[in-house]
């Protein structure tokens, strides 16, 4: 079990909250007056630098907030979590995805079993499955080879395999993989619109295998491929990614085409598991390897670093300064790299679906903010769409600017335009423009007193907006391990102190029940009036005009 403190009652909070009303941190005034602030708040490893030194914090912050983390016993939680004790007591679970990706010889037990055989065995099988496929020794039902594979699931069995894919395009095989995940007919229909069934191979991802998209775009793929092949051809061309055994037999796919995974695998956590098996048919099986070590390098990283030198639990206390001090109500993260497009998307499910919560530990309302917005798009992009908000609008947004150093594609100077607008971005929110500045430019440009009293407000830029950056040497599968993980870790880290559940997603359940109650309301021709006024207009302008 989790310690059940409110991080509001510690000492340390209270120290904040002083230490917050005391000092109005000016970025500009904190780099002057400290030449060595880079060195003091940044972070080198092997292939990657953390700098945090652009944030509204000084060395008495970070050690106040250090403070919370031990008074909160986030050292206690890192090791249950990694030694598989059922730290998701609503659900009665343990939470091991990172076992998933540990190739020591450690054991790992769950209700007294060691775990790390069953996931060898599952391994292999996406290995050996892997490499029938990628190599053209499985054939389709009329001989050929597969060329795409279609992977059907929705959530953390979607976005986590989407976002790799993605990342990952310049490892790709041979394979093209695509994605149905919403329960809306046009994304399966634009999907298998330009594919051969005797060439496709569905992946039915679903650790519930009961999620009503999911179950409902496996049917109509099945009904598709059934209109080329037969019944007894769908075991060349059918796999299922799931805890429930029972559920994937009753569908009609063969148990050797069953990859499982385990109750201590989180939806949203499940990358790394059988889950990863589109990812494997994306970029093979050595690279997916490539990218569970990434992993298990700041899994290492986040179980021995000192807590001051601990990036993940940096990126956390950080993020509880914003959000419960300065009343930050969003994250942004913003990738400079067109391959990580879909992370924001990937994150914003991790962090929110983990740390959206209003109760407690204890089972009480919690009287302090939790999990934030998580939000972001790819820059440059970003820059021409909501930036204008982010450098002068009214809200406080701190932001993650993520990079890398070197570029597979060699185009032109186009890595050198990325960097300098990677660069400069941080640059503008910390330092801003103010009015001496403008002023002097106008006066440059020509502008007479009255345009430059006139245009004066507009053209400042109030700087101090806060941001992390993380600079990597290179996207590699590995390198893109690391970086999940210290996001899934910051997640964990912000979920402790603020003394609620990570691991269940109850929040969730309400509108699938009641989606299903109003399915068959769908499905005759009589008024609706079971509902509120809205919801029974709704439903009835709906049905008069579908
Ligand atoms: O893999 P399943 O069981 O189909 O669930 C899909 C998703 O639905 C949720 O339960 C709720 O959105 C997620 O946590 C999960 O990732």
């Amino acid at each position: 079990m989790l310690s059940k403190i409110n991080p509001t009652q510690t000492n340390s909070w209270k120290d904040l909250d002083e230490h917050f009303g005391d000092n109005d941190f000016d970025l500009r005034s904190l780099f002057q007056y400290n030449p060595n602030r880079f060195e003091e708040f940044s972070i080198k490893k092997n292939n990657y630098l953390f700098d945090y030194s652009k944030n509204l914090i000084d060395s008495r912050t970070k050690g106040l907030l250090l403070n919370l983390a031990e008074e909160c016993q986030l050292k206690d939680a890192i090791s249950k979590m990694f030694s598989g004790d059922k730290i998701n007591e609503t659900e009665g679970r343990a939470v091991l995805h990172t076992a998933l990706r540990d190739f020591s010889d450690k054991e790992i037990l769950v209700d007294g079993e060691n775990i790390k055989p069953q996931i060898k065995r599952v391994l292999d099988h996406m290995k050996s499955f892997s490499e029938s496929i990628i190599s053209g020794t499985h054939k389709g039902f009329s001989g050929k080879e597969i060329t795409d594979v279609v992977n059907i699931g929705i959530g953390g069995s979607d976005l986590g395999p989407v976002m790799v894919v993605s990342a990952l395009k310049h490892f790709k095989t041979r394979l093209n993989v695509h994605f149905v995940s919403n329960v809306d007919g046009n994304h399966m229909a634009e999907v298998v619109k330009n594919l051969n069934p005797e060439t496709t191979l569905f992946i039915i991802a679903s650790k519930t295998f009961t999620t009503q998209e999911t179950m409902t775009n496996a049917n109509s793929a099945k009904d598709w491929f059934l209109k080329a092949g037969k019944q007894e051809d769908v075991a060349k061309h059918f796999v299922a990614l799931s805890t429930n055994v029972q559920a994937v037999k009753d569908f009609g796919i063969a148990e050797e085409n069953i990859f499982e995974f385990w109750d201590w695998v989180g939806g949203r956590y499940s990358l790394w598991s059988a889950i990863g098996l589109s990812i494997v048919l994306s970029v093979g099986y050595e690279n997916f390897e490539q990218l569970l070590k990434g992993a298990n390098d700041t899994d290492q990283h986040f179980q021995t670093a000192e807590f001051g030198e601990n990036i993940p639990i940096l990126m956390g206390l950080i993020g509880i300064w914003y959000r419960n001090f300065y009343a930050a109500t969003t994250h942004a993260i913003l990738p400079y790299s067109q391959y990580l497009e879909r992370f924001p998307a990937y994150f914003q499910q991790g962090d929110m679906e983990s740390n959206g919560k209003c109760v407690d530990r204890n089972g009480e309302f919690v009287e302090y903010e939790t999990g934030p917005i998580i939000w972001g798009e790819p820059g440059t992009n970003g820059q021409h769409a909501f930036y204008q908000l982010i450098h002068q609008g009214t809200e406080l947004i701190p932001a993650d600017f993520i990079a890398y150093a070197k570029s597979p594609n060699k185009v032109s100077d186009h890595q050198d335009k990325l960097l300098a607008n990677f660069f400069a971005q941080t640059e503008a929110l910390a330092f801003g423009k103010n009015e001496e500045e403008v002023e002097a430019e106008l006066k440059a440009s020509g502008k007479s007193d009255e345009e430059i009293d006139f245009l004066l407000n507009y053209k400042v830029f109030h700087g101090n907006t806060p941001t992390n950056s993380i600079l990597i040497n290179e996207l590699t599968p590995f390198s893109l391990g690391q970086l999940i993980a210290l996001y899934e870790h910051k997640i964990f880290v912000q979920g402790v102190i603020w003394n609620i559940f990570s691991f269940d997603q109850f929040g969730v359940e309400l509108g699938k029940v009641l989606a299903n109650k109003i399915l068959p309301e769908l499905e005759n021709n009589e008024t609706i009036s079971s509902h509120d006024s809205s919801t029974n207009g709704l439903i009835n302008y709906y049905k008069s005009n579908k």
